[in-house]
């Protein structure tokens, strides 16, 4: 029976995960191939920590240029993470005529094209299930099952980090630092989770998704990325209050040649799917012209589920190369000679309803003003929550608006701080209403 040999970068958690698959679904992955899969070399740093998975005498190795330069390995799986060596290692793979399998959302959000251009010209695939909502099969839905639609419009909730935090926030009550904790101890969480919680991880996905979704390049310093650390317990209070639940949402929009591309905590109506998208779970909502609204709902990180699409793509490279066929697909979904370049909308033009959340000295007048600068900007009002009667005590005001421009919101606000009454910098949250 024919052998396909893989190399693998990285024996961290997803890279444990990689292997804990070669051993236990060798039989139904080589029954759906008609070929073996072998595990020829493993390279980490560290090969003698114990990862929770035997691996047979002579597979690891502390020198990752030799799975590199292996004539015999076919796949060079790169289960490192950052952008160095990372970088370097799936540069040097594909010089080696190796193809390439990886997890690495930093990696393929800033260095992509780079690493996607080699490839072509060398007629190797790379490819990147696991990037995006780990193991939920997103980016081969985009790019095989619905390549004949136009998209609209793709939302995700794309950290698992984030989405269990705020799940456990929102349901137990639950104090951000301790869950933080908790998803790092269950492998969710990247190497620095600053990456996780100030929404970089999601952005570095979005980027991937607006790209497949969109056929445009992306630069990813162009999205506005907001993260989790500022929502409070008050926040999410009234979130619940007005029906709504907060999610780290990715939001990328097409409209009349530009995108939106957007990643910051969201509003979305409790009786909206991505409502329910908890813990670890991630989900992506994509709208096309003529499939209308797809959702797709998984676990977004995690040894297993995202070891699953690091192999779903080994197996689909492994079929190619069985068949014959070379980089079938384009690795973006679209013919690289067709990406266009459209713009970023600036995030001054982004149209939106907004909660906004004032502390305020509990005083007559203090609503009447605050309602004034609002209406002298044109923002309309749809709901609020008046201060508690505690005299001199500070209090929250919480105003929910009609859609507004991001540019009449951050003048309002700017003007609303400077009242005296007005004790601490007002916080807002973009709410999202409409998802097709
Ligand atoms: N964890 C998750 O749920 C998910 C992760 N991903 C992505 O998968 C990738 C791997 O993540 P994860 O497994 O969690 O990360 P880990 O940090 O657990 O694993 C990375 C491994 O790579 C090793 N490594 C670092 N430098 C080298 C090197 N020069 N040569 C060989 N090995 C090296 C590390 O060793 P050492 O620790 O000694 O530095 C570590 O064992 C990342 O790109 C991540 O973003 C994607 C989806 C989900
Ligand atoms: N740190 C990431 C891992 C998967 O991409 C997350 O929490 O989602
Ligand atoms: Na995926």
């Amino acid at each position: 029976m024919k052998e396909i040999n893989v190399g693998l970068l990285g024996f961290g958690t997803i890279g444990a995960g990689v292997i804990r698959v070669f051993q236990n679904n060798a039989e139904v992955m080589e029954r759906r191939l008609g070929a073996r899969l072998k595990l020829k070399s493993v390279a980490d740093l560290d090969i003698t920590t114990d990862r929770g998975v035997t691996v047979e005498e002579g597979v690891l190795t502390t020198d990752a240029m030799q799975v590199l330069t292996d004539p015999d390995i076919d796949v060079v799986i790169e289960l490192i993470g950052g952008y160095e060596p990372a970088r370097t290692f799936v540069l040097k793979a594909i010089e080696h005529g190796k193809h390439v399998v990886t997890a690495n959302k930093a990696l393929l959000a800033k260095h992509g094209e780079e690493i996607l251009s080699a490839a072509a010209a060398k007629g190797v695939d790379v490819m990147f299930e696991a990037s995006v909502g780990g193991g939920i099969p997103v980016l081969s839905a985009i790019k095989e099952n619905l390549c004949a639609n136009n998209f609209r419009c793709v939302f995700g909730i794309l950290n698992g980090t984030c989405n269990y935090i705020l799940t456990r926030m929102t349901n137990e009550g639950a104090d951000f630092s301790s869950v933080l904790k908790d998803a790092q101890a269950k492998g969710y969480a990247e190497a620095d989770p600053t990456f996780d919680v100030e929404g970089v991880d999601t952005a570095h996905k979005l980027a991937i998704l607006v790209s497949m979704c969109f056929g445009t390049r992306i630069d990813f310093d162009d999205i506005t990325i907001e993260g989790i650390s500022n929502i409070t317990p008050l926040d999410i209070q009234f979130a619940k209050e007005f029906g709504y639940k907060i999610k780290l949402l990715a939001i990328g929009k097409r409209e009349n040649g530009t995108v939106e591309a957007r990643v910051h905590p969201t509003m979305i109506p409790v009786n909206y799917p991505l409502a329910d998208v908890e813990g670890v779970f991630n989900a992506v909502r994509l709208v096309g012209d003529f499939v209308g609204p797809v959702m797709l709902y998984g676990q977004g990180a995690g040894m297993d589920a995202t070891a699953s699409a690091v192999m779903g793509d080994v197996m689909a490279i492994a079929r190619d190369q069985l068949a014959g066929h070379q980089a079938r697909t384009p690795a973006m979904g679209y013919i690289p000679d067709c990406i266009a370049d459209l713009p970023i909308k600036p995030m001054r033009d982004i149209v939106s309803q907004y909660y906004l959340r004032f502390t305020v000295l509990d005083k007559p007048g203090v609503v009447a003003k605050i309602s004034g600068i609002l209406g002298n900007y044109g923002i309309g009002i749809a709901s609020m929550i008046q201060p508690d009667r505690k005299k001199s005590e500070a209090v929250p005001l919480v105003i929910m608006t009609h859609e507004a421009t991001e540019a009449l919101i951050s003048d309002a606000l700017a003007d609303i701080d400077k009242l005296d009454t007005v004790r601490e910098p007002s916080h807002f949250i973009r709410i999202e209403n409409d998802m097709e």
